[in-house]
């Protein structure tokens, strides 16, 4: 005799069956959460929300957004479910301004979190909240006036020798003929390279000499443990693919998991690594007006009894700082450049173009690259670069949480307290009513008569209002460095015919291409 039946296999059956229901309800508990507020909602499933072909990997991230985005046409905002959870997405660009400049007051966290013991994950500044955000930003700011990048540039120049001995090595020379272009294009021999992991090497190189006045040597050293580290961060396996999107996007199964948002051994290594790297700098006494020497300063500062009674920014989260900068810095510039070299290889007119203009205020130079001519003698590359990072935004959303209810002065709904609300970056970047024919790889949309016409609030490939990318000069300055050092010697041409169409991988949050990025390389002699 069983519970409720004779038997007990049709006892067990019913239990499993009563709990499947429960469970059910339970991961639905929350679906007409926008609709009951006035809000349009997308139809979500129950367990993954409208988060399945993410979390399964079987679409990038960047899509799944987009179909959300062309979803709601028309609508200023729209609710989703991120698994269970309601998030709202912001489309209209007046609605973008409020949550990310004039009403930053009320949006200043991001929802992004990682593993209560992970003091590097939780602590550097994109992921810190507010007070703490506030409070750490102010302090870390400086270390990006003119002043000290000037003094960064000159360190970047040494990584700028070793790219170009290192594409030496690497790339065959081939005459120079502009007069007969065509012939260069299809004489001699070029060599085929995976232009992605170049570009990671350089940045890693200028990342490890900037923050941390050390020589990485990613460029010369084929087994560099550092570059290994960067690599393993992102990494396209689907466990870390899962850990990096819970950290980015469902903070609440973090804890659960034990999920890290930069991996568990790269963190210990990054914490290492900054160790390391203090204990020299002390032990040598010298200054390179880098990152270290900031936070070290920060930190002799603190000691001082006259600010005894502030706030403080501690270890763990002086050492944080060091790691954000090493991953944000890294990642995301040689992105951007690997994606500019594959646009500019898919046209060769801009690439020739640019050429030019490079070739033109070099000579000017007596060959040589200084800080001023990067900042204001090279508008056609700054126009390439704006036109890539459009096309390709590194991070293709943004996103903040609400702190209090939220009613806009521009509509009547009210966005409720604790909700995360997202900007779909790219989606606004290759929508055709910003940007006419959004695919078409165009940079006179950058011109200076061009720029004017682009519809505010639809472009911020480094985010927008207070928040804004802290790095975004140093990430210029180094993806531009790099850019004349390539373009300037060499000349790249597509391929391979996966490559014809981009595709993003599944299993990246950022903007990342399914294939390597390998493109023809051939050198361009002076002779
Ligand atoms: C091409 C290069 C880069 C791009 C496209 C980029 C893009 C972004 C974006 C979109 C954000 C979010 C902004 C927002 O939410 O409004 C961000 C934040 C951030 N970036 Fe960058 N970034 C770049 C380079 C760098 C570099 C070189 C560093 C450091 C050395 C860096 C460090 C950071 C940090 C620490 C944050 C968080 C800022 C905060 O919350 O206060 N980034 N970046």
């Amino acid at each position: 005799m069983a519970f409720f039946t004779q038997l007990w296999s049709l006892d067990i059956l019913i239990c499993v069956f009563s709990l499947a229901i429960c469970a059910y309800f339970y991961a639905v508990r929350n679906f007409n959460y926008w609709k009951r507020r006035g809000f349009k909602e997308i139809p979500p499933t129950a367990v993954f929300g409208n988060f399945m072909e993410c979390f399964l990997a079987k679409k990038p991230l960047v899509h799944v957004l987009n179909d959300i985005y062309e979803y709601a046409k028309d609508e200023p905002s729209v609710g989703f479910y991120v698994l269970d959870k309601p998030y709202l997405m912001v489309r209209d660009p007046e609605l973008i301004k409020h949550v990310l400049i004039k009403d930053f007051a009320n949006f200043t966290d991001r929802v992004a979190d990682s593993y209560k013991t992970d003091y590097i994950g939780r602590f550097n500044l994109f992921v810190l909240r507010n007070p703490d955000w506030k409070f750490v930003r102010q302090k870390i700011s400086p270390v990006f006036t003119s002043g000290r990048l000037k003094k960064m540039f000159d360190l970047m120049l040494e990584i700028d020798k070793d790219l170009d001995q290192y594409l030496k090595t690497t790339v065959e020379e081939v005459p120079r003929n502009y007069e007969n272009y065509f012939i260069i294009l299809h004489s001699g021999k070029s060599v085929e390279l995976d232009v992605k992991e170049i570009c990671a090497k350089f940045t890693t190189d200028v990342i490890g000499i900037t923050a941390y006045g050390m020589r990485f040597d990613a460029l010369s050293d084929e087994n560099s443990y550092i570059r290994k580290v960067g690599r393993t961060v992102f990494t396209k396996s689907y466990r870390r693919y899962v850990e990096y999107l819970s950290a980015l996007l469902v903070p609440s199964i973090v804890n659960v998991f034990g999920f890290r948002l930069l991996g568990k051994a790269s963190s210990r290594f990054l914490s290492d690594l900054f160790h390391r790297a203090m204990k020299e700098r002390l032990d040598s006494g010298v200054k390179r007006a880098d990152l270290l020497d900031f936070l070290i300063d920060l930190k002799k500062e603190q000691k001082n009894e006259l600010v005894k009674s502030e706030r403080k920014i501690h270890d763990g989260q002086l050492i944080a700082q060091a790691a954000i900068f090493f991953i944000g810095g890294f990642e995301t510039s040689s992105t951007t450049m690997s994606f500019a070299l594959y646009e500019l290889a898919k046209n060769p007119d801009v690439q020739r173009k640019l050429r030019e203009e490079l070739s033109g205020v070099l000579e000017k130079n007596d060959g040589k690259v200084t800080y001023d001519m990067l900042m204001n003698s090279l508008p056609y590359l700054e126009m390439v670069i704006s036109e890539t990072l459009r096309m390709y935004p590194i991070l293709p959303y943004l996103d903040r949480m609400t702190e209090k209810d939220y009613q806009c002065s521009l509509t009547k709904l009210v966005i409720p307290a604790g909700v995360p609300v997202v900007v779909p970056m790219r989606s606004l970047h290759m929508d055709p009513n910003y940007f006419p024919r959004p695919q078409r790889f165009d940079p006179s949309r950058f011109s200076r008569e061009n720029k004017i016409n682009i519809k505010p609030n639809t472009y911020f490939p480094f985010g927008d209002g207070p928040r804004i990318c802290v790095g975004m000069r140093l990430g210029l300055i180094q993806t531009k460095l790099g850019l004349i050092r390539l373009i300037s010697n060499y000349e790249f041409l597509p391929c391979r015919e996966a490559l014809n169409v981009m595709e993003f991988d599944n299993k990246s949050p950022l903007l990342s291409s399914t294939a390597d990025l390998v493109l023809n390389v051939r050198r361009i002699s002076t002779r």
